[in-house]
């Protein structure tokens, strides 16, 4: 990859803008489909957020649906009837033995769980503005999300029981961790009850609401200048400690922030910081 514009060049279901200088904005392109992801969309997703997290002008992105009605619907459930389930490859069908086709199956799901984890992999801070119609798969990417945001109009649903499915791409696994493994978490995901904002607000699964969609793009791009502005070095090692937090010990965590931070402490940045509040000076921090 020589430039870092040429990965966005031939973007499809995704626009992506930049309300500042740091900041990218990324839409969720399909709008006149509830932005529902068949198998090219969240494989496009996957190479956006992998391009944004290694593109040195990127400090924070904003996640958002286009139009009016929702961020997601979820999968393309059209798609998926069709046969697209399984993936372009068309796995399960002719005349494959069941341990094959699950094999094919195993890697699709795999493949799809990739995609969307390149958002919790993405080295950027992500901000998800959840506005209207979120369901299924949306709740797998608001997970991935750093930080989360609703619109008063948000509805919710962990909606896969209601298609015949354990949700496979992440809602299990992240929003226990996300909200603690309660007895809300076991209520929303076995009975896909459909939950608003305020709800959300209350369980911790956002942190704040917002009454318009236009009014959470603004908070959202907001709360991503302020991440810009800060140490690129400070704020990759901050999401890296967290999120390794999430799935390890208090000691172990503080091992693995001993060991990261003895080599980004010799960042210049620190040198940068370090006295710019004392000296009421705005730091300015080099690419990374
Ligand atoms: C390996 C498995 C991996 C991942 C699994 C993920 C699981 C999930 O995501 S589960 C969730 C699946 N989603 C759904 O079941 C929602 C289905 N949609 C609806 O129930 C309704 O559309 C609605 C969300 C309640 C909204 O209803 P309404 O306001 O009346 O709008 P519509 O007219 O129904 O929708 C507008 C337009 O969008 C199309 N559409 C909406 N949702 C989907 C979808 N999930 N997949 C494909 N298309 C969708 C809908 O058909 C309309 O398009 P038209 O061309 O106008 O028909």
């Amino acid at each position: 990859m020589d430039s870092p514009a040429e990965p966005y060049a031939s973007l499809r279901y995704f626009v992506l803008s930049h309300p500042s200088p740091h900041v990218a904005h990324v839409e969720i392109n399909r709008a006149d489909k509830l932005n529902a992801f068949h198998e090219a969309m969240w494989l496009e997703m996957g190479s956006v957020f992998r391009a944004l997290s290694h593109d040195p002008e990127v400090r924070a992105v904003v996640l958002s649906g286009r139009g009016g009605k929702g961020f997601c619907a979820g999968l393309d459930v059209k798609a998926a009837a069709e046969g697209d389930m399984l993936g372009s490859s068309g796995g399960g069908k002719g005349k494959m033995d069941a341990a094959r086709t699950s094999q094919k199956l195993r890697r699709h799901i795999g493949e799809f769980q990739g995609s969307v984890g390149e958002i919790e992999r993405c080295d950027k801070p992500v901000i998800a503005l959840l506005h209207g119609i979120s369901f299924g798969l949306a709740i797998d990417i608001a997970c991935c999300a750093d930080i989360r945001l609703a619109v008063a109009d948000a509805k919710f649903s962990v909606k896969e029981v209601d298609i015949g499915l354990a949700a496979d791409i992440g809602s299990l696994a992240r929003l226990p961790k996300v909200v603690g493994s309660s007895s809300w978490v076991r209520e929303v995901c076995l009975t896909a009850r459909i939950f608003g904002a305020e709800e959300a607000q209350r369980v911790g699964f956002v942190s704040r609401v917002c009454e318009t969609k236009e009014k959470g793009l603004e908070a959202a791009t907001a709360l991503a200048g302020l991440i810009s502005e800060k140490s690129p070095v400070a704020v990759m090692g901050t999401k890296e400690i967290l999120k390794h937090s999430r799935d390890h010990s208090v000691d172990d965590n503080l091992r693995y922030t001993s060991v990261w931070n003895s080599a980004m402490l010799q960042s210049s940045d620190v040198q940068v910081a370090l006295l710019s509040g004392i000296q009421k000076k705005k730091p300015r921090f080099e690419k990374l």
